[in-house]
C-alpha cells in the first residue's frame, strides 16, 4: 500500500503568500486586528490555492474502537460504554450530534474496531478491522496487516466526502492509554507526563496506568517506526484517523483536530508525512494532561482553551463556527477603497 505524498503547502504560486496578506491589510479594520482569525484566513487561503477560499459541506468523523489493554484496569469505565455511546450517536443523543446539528454540519459514525457485534446498523459506517485490539500489555496491539487495513480505510472514508473541511473525532474506553504510549513512544517526553485521568482515573489509577504504559514500553522496545509504534500501542480508530488525515491533507482539505487522542493519530501522521500540519487547524488544548505537551512537540497552537476532555469531535465541532468566520471576513468585508474609509495615516 502507498500511503498518500503531501505537499508542502508553501508549493502554492508564489505571490499567493502576498496576495493574501494584501486581501486581508486592505480590509476595513486596524492592520492584524482579526488576530488569530487572520492567520486562520492566510491558512486556509494557502491550503486552497486562493484569495476567495470556501468551505464546503463540512463532515465530522467519530471513530470507535476497543482496547484491549483496558484488561489492565486502566479507565475509570466499563469498555462496554464504547459501543453504548456508539448507539447513542447514532440515536442523536451525545454531546458532538448536539453541536454538529447546531451548527449544521454532517457527522459520520465509524465502526473502526469495537468489540461488539452491532448487526446491519442503519447510519453506521461499517469498518471493523477487529472485535477490539489485543492487550498491548502482552502483545502488540495489532497485527501490521490490520493496522495497514485501518490506515486504508481511513483514506477510503475521506475519498468518499464531498466536502473540503473534515472534522476528526473518537470513541474508544482505554484510548488515552494508548495515545500516551504513542506519545512517548514518537516524542521521547518521559511517560508520567504523557498520562492522564481520562475518563477520570483517581492519582492511584493515573500511577497505575503509568506503569501499565512503562511496562510494555520495556517490553515492546524494538518498535520504533512510526507504523511499528502505531502498530504496537495504537488502536483501530486511532489507525483510521491517521489513513484518513493523510488522505484529507493529500486532497488539500481543511483537517480540524480535536483532543488528547485525535492529535495522538495526527503525531503518526507527521511523523510519516511533516508538511500535514500545515492542513491542520488546531481546535482545541484538552484537559487532558498530556495534551499541551503533544501540541507543543507539533509546534500546535489550539484556537479554543475550554478544559474540554470529551472527545467524539466535540472540540472540532465548536471551532468549525471560527473557521467559517475567518473564511467569510476575507470574501464579505469591505476594502478602505470599497468602504470610502481612511487608511492608517502613521
Ligand atoms: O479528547 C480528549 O482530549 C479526551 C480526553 C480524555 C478522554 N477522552 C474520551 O474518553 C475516552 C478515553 O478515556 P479512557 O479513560 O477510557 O482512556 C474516549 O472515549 C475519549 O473520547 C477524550
Ligand atoms: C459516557 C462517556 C461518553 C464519552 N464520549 C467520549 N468518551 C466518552 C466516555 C464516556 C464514559
Amino acid at each position: 500500500m502507498t500511503l498518500p505524498t503531501i505537499p508542502p503547502l508553501l508549493d502554492a504560486p508564489a505571490d499567493l503568500p502576498a496576495a493574501l496578506a494584501r486581501a486581508i491589510d486592505n480590509k476595513t479594520k486596524p492592520l492584524g486586528s482579526l488576530g488569530r482569525l487572520e492567520t486562520l484566513a492566510r491558512q486556509v487561503g494557502m491550503i486552497q490555492q486562493t484569495t476567495k477560499p470556501a468551505l464546503r459541506e463540512p463532515a465530522i468523523l467519530v471513530f470507535a474502537g476497543d482496547h484491549g489493554v483496558v484488561a489492565e484496569g486502566v479507565s475509570a469505565y466499563p469498555q462496554d460504554v464504547t459501543w453504548q455511546m456508539v448507539e447513542n450517536f447514532l440515536a442523536g443523543g451525545a454531546a458532538i450530534n448536539v453541536f454538529a446539528a447546531q451548527n449544521g454540519y454532517a457527522l459520520r459514525v465509524v465502526d473502526a474496531g469495537v468489540a461488539h457485534d452491532f448487526g446491519p446498523r442503519p447510519g453506521l459506517e461499517d469498518r471493523k478491522v477487529a472485535m477490539g485490539t489485543r492487550n498491548f500489555a502482552h502483545e502488540a496491539a495489532m497485527t501490521p496487516d490490520q493496522c495497514l487495513q485501518a490506515l486504508r480505510h481511513g483514506m477510503d472514508l475521506v475519498d468518499a466526502l464531498p466536502g473540503n473541511v473534515v472534522g476528526f473525532g473518537e470513541m474508544g474506553i482505554g484510548n488515552t492509554t494508548a495515545a500516551a504510549a504513542l506519545m512517548h513512544k514518537l516524542t521521547g517526553i518521559p511517560v508520567a507526563q504523557c498520562v492522564g485521568a481520562g475518563t477520570g482515573l483517581t492519582a492511584d489509577g493515573i500511577r497505575r496506568k503509568q506503569q501499565v504504559i512503562e511496562a510494555a514500553v520495556a517490553l515492546h522496545a524494538g518498535a520504533a517506526a512510526p507504523l511499528e509504534v502505531l502498530a504496537t500501542f495504537g488502536g483501530c480508530e486511532i489507525a483510521m484517523m491517521t489513513g484518513a488525515m493523510l488522505r484529507a491533507a493529500e486532497r488539500r482539505m481543511v483537517l480540524l483536530i480535536d483532543g488528547f487522542i485525535v492529535t495522538s493519530a495526527l503525531l503518526v501522521a507527521a511523523r510519516l508525512q511533516p508538511a500535514i500540519l500545515g492542513y491542520c487547524v488546531f481546535a482545541h488544548c484538552s484537559g487532558e494532561h498530556g495534551h499541551r505537551q503533544m501540541l507543543d512537540a507539533l509546534d500546535a497552537r489550539p484556537l479554543l482553551d475550554l478544559g474540554l476532555r470529551l472527545g467524539e469531535g466535540t472540540g472540532s465541532a465548536l471551532a468549525l463556527p471560527l473557521l467559517q468566520a475567518a473564511v467569510n471576513f476575507l470574501n464579505r468585508m469591505a476594502t478602505f477603497e470599497s468602504a470610502q474609509v481612511s487608511e492608517q495615516s502613521a
